[in-house]
């Protein structure tokens, strides 16, 4: 069997697909303070693309049933590819030099899915080489979506396909930028919203993308990425096992966690280990354990009408300032249980982190430690290295019980702690229970 090189791949962004475009992008650009810095905007589709540090989601309005319809017409009359001047752009929150105009009527870089609530649904990658990435995905008997295509304006041109995952309505667009110069993708305005003052919430990059899944389907999902993009299995934990991925259970837990990475150039070349790049980020595999009942990784299964991404977790350099900042800004976070901050030796592990306490309690941040053992063996003695992580989850952001955002702030700790995943957990559940106490009341 010919062993087929593996892809050498960067994230590009992470698209949205919802039903009101504006009200999402207020909420990222607003309460999250990222900064909005190109549009495309056409008869049917608005595109809205948002970014803080390398983190860059695409906002996709799906298009209304009418305009789908309209969308259809044009097609039939062959009036599809004509330039479009769009003047209704009262959507975007910022005063700017306009109009725009945007060649095509379609989505670009994405397909419409069927999904009908709000979702993240496309994780986007920067390849080498999409017409090589394509044959290979079309060997492996990937679903292509979109093959390859060309887009240009005056910036030069991209090459991209898209691709249909094995989960729910994950989907992956494959992007050749190498021949294109402007700052985002051709087909789009970039537009000079004034810059936010991202200094007290400074977000650099993804750290990791946690997907939903059904029971039972992890161990069949890494093995498509594997075999169709070359990802790699990473221990979450020391304690994880090869077979069943991370098991955290008991006290109201049940979850069942396994990750996996990609290759990028420089860890090809070099071979690892290589400390992370900002562009690497990870993918989380979440599924219940049987048993159980009411969940939140089975409410969003329902709620979301399927598997999909459950959470993007942003990379803050400062957890506590950017947490500080967004509870201004209109953000709202779950509450961890109130017993974590009085756990024996919580406190004593918050210090030894360089953290205060109460502090970490009144935001409602968690801090894990992974303990190991450094040098021993190599002759000299063995010392224990403490390395941290500090998290926080959102409240939901669309209507439903699905997606949220994540903010995490890693001192040397590379993976999950036990600790913060229960109490995660744990606050995310407190939240589905009592909203659906609230709802049938
Ligand atoms: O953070 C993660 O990626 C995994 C995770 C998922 C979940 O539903 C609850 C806690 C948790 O840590
Ligand atoms: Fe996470």
């Amino acid at each position: 069997m010919q062993i087929m090189a593996t892809p050498f791949l960067t994230l590009n962004h992470i698209a949205f697909h919802v039903t009101n475009g504006a009200a999402l992008l207020q909420e990222l650009v607003n309460k999250f303070q990222f900064h909005l810095f190109a549009v495309r905007v056409t008869e049917t589709t608005r595109q809205f693309a948002v970014k803080k540090g390398s983190a860059v989601f695409l906002v996709n309005e799906r298009p209304k049933l009418g305009v789908a319809t309209a969308q259809q017409k044009a097609r039939q009359e062959g009036r599809l590819g004509l330039i479009q001047e769009c003047t209704d752009l009262s959507c975007i929150p910022f005063n700017h030099a306009l109009p725009i105009v945007c060649p095509g009527l379609d989505l670009l870089y994405d397909v419409c899915t069927s999904c009908s609530v709000d979702t993240a649904s496309n994780v986007s990658f920067e390849v080498e080489d999409v017409d090589r990435l394509y044959r290979r995905l079309h060997a492996c008997g990937c679903q292509i979506l979109i093959p390859p295509t060309g887009v240009k304006d005056d910036s030069g041109c991209v090459i991209y396909c898209v691709i249909k995952s094995i989960v729910g309505n994950i989907y992956h667009t494959f992007i050749d930028r190498s021949r294109y110069t402007g700052e985002f993708l051709p087909g789009f305005q970039v537009i000079d919203s004034p810059a936010m003052a991202s200094g007290l919430a400074e977000i650099t990059h993804f750290d990791h993308v946690t997907y939903a899944c059904p029971q039972g389907s992890s161990s069949q999902v890494l093995k498509w990425y594997e075999k169709c993009f070359g990802f790699q299995r990473f221990q979450l934990h020391q304690e994880e096992n090869a077979e069943d991925g991370y098991i955290i259970s008991g006290d109201g837990v049940g979850l069942r966690l396994t990750a996996m990475q990609y290759w990028t150039c420089s860890k090809v070349a070099l071979s690892l280990p290589l400390p992370r790049k900002q562009s690497d980020c990870r993918f989380v595999l979440a599924e219940s354990l049987p048993g159980q009942g009411r969940n939140q990784v089975d409410t969003f299964l329902e709620q979301h009408g399927g598997a999909g991404i459950q959470h993007v977790a942003l990379y803050t350099p400062d957890i506590i300032a950017a947490v500080r900042t967004f509870c201004c800004t209109g953000v709202q976070f779950v509450t961890p249980p109130p017993a974590y901050y009085t756990e024996t030796g919580k406190e004593e592990e918050i210090r030894a982190a360089g953290q205060d306490p109460q502090l970490l309690s009144q935001l409602g941040v968690l801090l894990d430690t992974d303990v190991s053992m450094k040098g021993e063996g190599r002759g000299c003695q063995g010392m224990v290295e403490r390395r941290h992580l500090m998290q926080i989850f959102t409240k939901p952001i669309f209507s439903e019980e699905t997606f949220f955002l994540e903010l995490i702030q890693r001192q040397g700790a590379s993976g999950f702690g036990e600790g913060n995943i229960r109490a995660l957990w744990q606050a995310v559940q407190a939240f589905i229970d009592q909203k659906e106490r609230e709802q049938s009341n």
